[in-house]
């Protein structure tokens, strides 16, 4: 096989499966595969993932992936990777082991351990970092690898560990070692890293004690960091693009504009809003953080996840067994007309932005005789857009500014009926596109642009294509009906875990 057919491989390390892709220039998916892993859980609240099996099941989709088409290594102009944000992998430079497991962002183990931070630096940290104080991001866990991994403290002090998120592990691994890099996405969910200078803070290092010398160099999102070691494929590849997966979704959407917002329709929303080159702090409670750096141009944008969306319609499905599969859940709430007065808050692992509370727990009221389960399900679908405009309401009145329309992705994005909801209960053009993998796209292009594989971002907006956009149809009385009723049962979820 010659240098002739080329393409660009994308690499999606998520929550749970390691996925490779190929595109072609057109933005055409020639090829997928993807692996699931293990999902460790050894006390209530920990979640961790073994480090050597998401390299190894990503190493394989990759191969895979290349293989499936009879290419080579010489048929890929460029990697691109993507991957799970904040997630801690802590390994000891000199035998590449992992000192402990993954510490995946959804852990809590350190929560009461941030708490204690909030009351003295609360300020500081938002300031620097763009980010509110939780367990959520990567320093507390590296803090707590130091603290209770034996032999973890006196090692770091010696240079002898290297911390890094997921695209920092891949990248040691694909290059045994010779490149320890990140980028300025994933560097801005660590809580060490200022996004206005775009280095690692000194003071933040010694408020979570952690040392210098076991963090990555920090790079932009669309250069070329490294080449791959001929062990995985025969010829050298450039990596060349880095995005924590939210932010490629926003690539990927081609939100490049100030402005413009996407929603991620997965097992939670992640919703974001490009603000261009101003680092806009939040006054409520969503997360500022870098998009991506291309050249020396930054982007900022303002960030809000929702924990429970998708797998509220999961606990329908597994927990309630009022529906059979998630896409049911379309057809029977359409056999009510509306909610029947029912409001679900699927608080169920607490409220994340713009409320932040931790002990808030699922609420579901209206409850009368005559509910059905119509009535139910379609509640669930009305508080994904509800939690979902909260956030954007959010971001409106940070900037100040409406957004003109909400592009949309993840699998839920497929439910016709909650698509209309979401512009209805917004006010807002809800845009689905035509190609729905938004991250290893958003990857692709990081690292295409690179490599000269697409000259521009002209070029490559000519790619994203519109499948179905959805308009308003509810008028202003029954809107600010429903935000009402939503926001008084929001109130009543509240703090109800102690
Ligand atoms: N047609 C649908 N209607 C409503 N929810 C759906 C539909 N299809 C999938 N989902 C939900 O979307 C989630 C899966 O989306 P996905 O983007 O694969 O999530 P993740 O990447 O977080 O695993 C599941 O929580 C599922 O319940
Ligand atoms: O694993 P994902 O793709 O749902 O993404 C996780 C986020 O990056 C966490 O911040």
């Amino acid at each position: 096989m010659g240098k002739s057919k080329q393409y660009i491989l994308s690499l999606d390390q998520g929550t749970t499966s390691s996925r490779a892709i190929l595109f072609d220039k057109k933005g055409k998916i020639i090829n997928s595969a993807q692996k699931e892993f293990k999902q460790y859980y050894p006390k209530p609240g920990w979640v961790e993932h073994d480090p050597k099996e998401i390299w190894s099941t990503q190493a394989s989709v990759a191969a895979e992936c290349i293989a499936k088409e009879g290419l080579n290594g010489l048929n890929i102009a460029g990697i691109g990777i993507t991957n799970q944000r904040e997630t801690t992998v802590v390994w000891d430079a000199s035998t590449n082991k992992p000192i402990y497991n993954a510490i995946v962002w959804q852990d809590r183990r350190t929560a009461k351990y941030c708490d204690s931070l909030k009351e003295k630096y609360t300020e500081v940290i938002q300031k620097k970092t763009g980010l509110i104080i939780d367990a959520y991001f990567s320093a507390s866990k590296i803090h707590w690898i130091l603290e209770n991994v034996k032999g973890a403290r006196k090692k770091a002090e010696k240079g002898l560990l290297r911390f890094g998120t997921i695209d920092t592990w891949l990248i040691w691994q694909f290059t045994r070692g010779k490149a320890y890099v990140t980028d300025v996405t994933n560097a801005s969910r660590t809580m060490l890293f200022n996004i206005h200078t775009l280095e690692w803070d000194e003071e933040l290092l010694k408020i979570f004690n952690i040392p210098k010398s076991m963090l990555p160099e920090v790079k932009s999102s669309s250069e070329i960091y490294a080449q791959t070691a001929t062990t995985l494929f025969a010829s050298k590849i450039p990596i060349a693009g880095i995005a924590g997966d939210q932010q490629a979704a926003l690539f990927g959407q081609m939100c490049t504009k100030s402005g413009m917002v996407k929603n991620t329709y997965g097992t939670g929303c992640f919703i974001m809003m490009n603000t261009g080159k101003k680092a806009i702090i939040s006054q409520h409670q969503l997360l500022t953080t870098i998009a991506w750096k291309i050249g020396d141009n930054v982007n900022y944008a303002l960030e809000g996840s929702v924990f429970v969306a998708g797998a509220a319609i999961q606990w329908l499905r597994d927990g309630l067994g009022i529906i059979k599969k998630a896409h049911h859940s379309e057809k029977i709430a359409k056999e009510v007309k509306d909610n029947g007065g029912v409001v679900f808050v699927p608080a169920l692992t607490g409220l994340g932005a713009p409320y932040w509370d931790q002990y808030a727990r699922g609420t579901l009221v209206g409850i009368t005789r005559g509910t059905q389960k119509g009535h139910i399900v379609r509640a669930t679908l009305e508080a994904i857009a509800l939690q979902s405009q909260d956030v954007i309401e959010a971001m409106q009145a940070d900037i100040q500014m409406q957004a003109k329309e909400l592009r949309v992705d993840g699998g839920a994005c497929a439910n016709n009926l909650l698509m209309q909801t979401q512009s209805n209960i917004s006010n807002i053009d809800v845009i689905r596109p035509k190609i729905l993998e938004t991250t290893a796209m958003g990857a692709a292009f990081l690292a295409g642009l690179a490599v000269g594989y697409w000259s521009d971002i002209d070029e490559i907006n000519k790619i994203w294509k519109m499948d179905k956009s959805f308009k308003n149809k509810m008028n202003e009385k029954e809107r600010s009906a429903t935000n009402q009723q939503w926001k008084k049962a929001v109130q009543r979820s509240f703090n109800w875990e102690n």
